[in-house]
């Protein structure tokens, strides 16, 4: 740890490093969507796919951080912490014991403060097990399945209202950067990139969502859940959406990603002809163009961490409600550090942030363009989003097909394309739109 850090820790760890304790307990088998029945209140938080994963209830401590420090004050804070706690877990997976959720801003200059949350409740399911974890800061409270169920009940008791869709006076209006912006931004980005300095670029753009009522982030997040089920729905202190990006899973010293890059909307795709997708994503030369700059960037790095690694030769459709990605999925073993240990999740995080799927390439180069075309903070879009627990496993997706709770009646919705020499303006910007329909369906706008 540089001395600034530890210095920064050490601030935290002198005032702010709660003694948690905390207690996992097994409970009966829950049903596919199960985990679902939890998420009624809207300050949930959030992380599930395919009905497996963690809702969260309550704050027990909570750590910010901003800068490019970001992810090794968050991490080094989560050590002292996890190191402080009396945690009583005998599940002993991953995800169960004590965790945090986490969001982190996008680039080191956002004024987006990322944070790392421990829920005082947590109800998880995975594909063995079901179980809720309990975390008390106070040094008199008995730690006992009952208290815990006790607490889960009256939160429960708590159900945020429902909304009604599509009625009164919701509307989309333009955010910082209009359609034509936008458009102009690309053509410019393609210019820069006919220059040489980049090969690929992403350029982003937000619009806003304001609503007539106030939102119903439980309602949003379960049909984002049920709806686009291939892809992990998150909530994180106001940041929603789910994302089909996987930035890095650890399990042990198993590391996987899903990189994704090559686009092609659904809505506007012709009936009848089923080899469409294929042919446009997997025959396209741009588009695999696209996606290999992605997976080349994620092995280059993710290859000196690793002690054996599988990265397939030919990506495949992944189909969504609303696209068809071209996807890989990468999967390695990590290789043990000098004291034995191997990485862990937010380890991994801070080396593939920000990845070429959601920056471009070379990484440091398109991250400069894109903060000076796009002139927004894009605050934790495109950042990393997920969990940790105790042992370093974690999962963390990139925060894309989602949005930024604002007020209670604005939600700001944010898109991003992959830009290469060979890309139109006018495409790039249906793009955008079509990876906005998932919150656009689920907020009724
Ligand atoms: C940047 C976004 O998506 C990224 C860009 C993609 C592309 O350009 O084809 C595909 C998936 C994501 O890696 C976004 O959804 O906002």
């Amino acid at each position: 740890m540089t001395s600034q850090l530890s210095d920064a820790v050490g601030a935290q760890a002198a005032g702010a490093i709660p003694q948690l304790r905390s207690i996992t307990i097994q409970r009966p088998a829950m049903s596919e969507h199960g985990l679902l029945d939890y998420l009624t209140r809207d300050d949930s938080l959030v992380w599930s796919r395919h009905g497996q994963g963690t809702i969260g209830f309550g704050q027990v401590a909570r750590f910010d951080a901003s800068g490019p420090e970001r992810f090794a004050l968050a991490h080094a804070w989560w050590d002292a912490l996890a190191e402080a706690a009396d945690v009583q877990d005998p599940l002993k997976a991953p995800g169960t014991g004590l965790i945090a959720y986490g969001a982190f801003a996008f680039s080191f200059s956002s004024t987006y403060s990322s944070r790392l949350i421990v829920p005082r409740i947590v109800v998880g399911r995975n594909e063995n097990a079901s179980w809720i974890t309990y975390t008390v800061a106070e040094p008199d409270v008995v730690l006992s399945a009952d208290a815990a169920e006790a607490e889960l009940a009256s939160l429960l008791d708590g159900y945020s209202p429902e909304r009604e869709l599509g009625v009164g006076t919701d509307k989309l209006v333009d955010g910082q950067i209009s359609e034509t912006d936008y458009k102009d931004a690309v053509r410019k980005g393609i210019s820069i990139i006919d220059s040489g300095a980049v090969t690929k670029l992403v350029l982003a753009r937000d619009a806003v969502a304001e609503l007539g009522t106030p939102i119903a982030v439980a309602q949003v997040l379960r049909q984002l859940a049920l709806r686009y089920n291939d892809c992990w729905t998150y909530s994180v202190d106001g940041l929603i959406g789910a994302t089909p990006e996987m930035l890095v899973r650890v399990r042990g010293d198993v590391a996987e990603a899903r990189v994704l890059a090559g686009t092609l909307d659904r809505e506007t795709a012709p009936r009848g002809d089923s080899r469409y997708a294929h042919r446009m994503l997997l025959e396209d030369e741009k588009q695999r163009h696209e996606h290999q700059l992605a997976i080349d960037s994620l092995t280059d790095q993710l290859g000196p961490l690793a002690s054996g690694m599988e990265a397939p030769e030919e990506p495949f459709v992944l189909e969504l409600p609303n696209v068809w990605h071209l996807a890989s999925d990468v999967k390695a073993s990590l290789a043990a550090r000098a004291d034995g240990s191997v990485p862990s999740v937010l380890d991994l995080v801070e080396v593939f942030h920000p990845t070429a799927a959601v920056c471009g390439t070379p990484t440091k180069e398109a991250g400069r363009i894109l903060r000076e075309l796009e002139g927004m903070d894009r605050g934790p879009y495109a950042g990393p989003v997920g969990w940790i627990d105790t042992r370093g496993n974690g999962e963390f997706g990139i925060a894309l097909r989602g949005g930024v709770i604002e007020s209670p009646t604005s939600v700001r919705l944010y898109a991003g394309c992959g830009i290469v020499a060979a890309s139109e303006p006018a495409a790039e910007l249906a793009e955008s739109w079509a990876k906005m329909r998932p919150m656009r369906e689920a907020l009724g706008i």
